[in-house]
């Protein structure tokens, strides 16, 4: 069985959510899975975040369940105890990796920075959101960070300002596991109760990813 940054890796693409009502979780997992794409980053942007990790979890165990803006040790141990798969923050925070890797809960923080980087990595980090991807300077932003850390083998997810556009140029980038954002299941459309939509961005978004893999392979 991979380890869930393999499968995250694998999948190439994680969907931002923020998500309000925990009616719509099941609906929502049904979309991606629909559209053949088995993962969620549920933010704690939302009240509703811990109970629809946990509906998602329970009900759907075939997709990937991460918390996503977990930015203190209280919303790493709801999402911990909610079911989440791993975890994901906009930025670096020191203690919130630490108490992660003690709770031996796999956790992908944010950087920005050579530094943040290289922090992220003294603590074990594996694999790390680059965010917010698109206003730091986009894909050549990436590579010259990246590239004194190519030989350490840590994994990139560029997040923010992401979109069908753009998917291609970010992949290109060595080091880059998967691709981040809110574009697949946007919160409107979720309120909206537009499964078919979601559907079709998350197989928009597979195909593009496969489309990128076939042409390298
Ligand atoms: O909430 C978090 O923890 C984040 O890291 C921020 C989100 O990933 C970005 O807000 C993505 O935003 P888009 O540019 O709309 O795709």
């Amino acid at each position: 069985m991979p380890n869930v940054f393999e499968r995250i890796a694998a999948i190439g693409v994680v969907p931002v959510i923020a998500i309000e009502n925990p009616a719509h979780a099941v609906p929502l997992a049904d979309a991606l899975l629909a559209g053949g794409l088995p993962i969620a980053e549920i933010t704690f942007r939302t009240a509703a975040a811990a109970e629809v990790i946990a509906r998602m979890a329970q009900e759907r165990p075939a997709l990937l369940v991460g918390a996503g803006t977990v930015l203190d040790r209280i919303s790493l141990d709801i999402a911990i105890k909610s079911g989440a798969q791993f975890g994901l923050a906009p930025g670096f925070d020191a203690e919130i990796v630490d108490h992660a890797a003690d709770a031996g809960f796999p956790f992908v923080p944010g950087i920005m920075t050579p530094s943040e980087l290289s922090a992220a990595m003294r603590r074990g980090a594996q694999a790390v959101k680059f965010f917010p991807a698109g206003t730091i300077g986009g894909p050549e932003a990436l590579k010259s960070i990246a590239a004194p850390f190519a030989h350490l083998g840590l994994k990139f997810i560029p997040t923010g300002g992401v979109s069908p556009g753009n998917l291609q140029d970010w992949l290109k980038v060595p080091g880059v596991a998967a691709v981040g954002g809110t574009w697949i299941a946007k919160t409107e459309d979720i309120r909206a109760q537009a499964w078919d939509k979601i559907a079709a961005n998350a197989r928009d978004a597979v195909a593009a990813i496969n489309l990128h893999r076939h042409a390298r392979a």
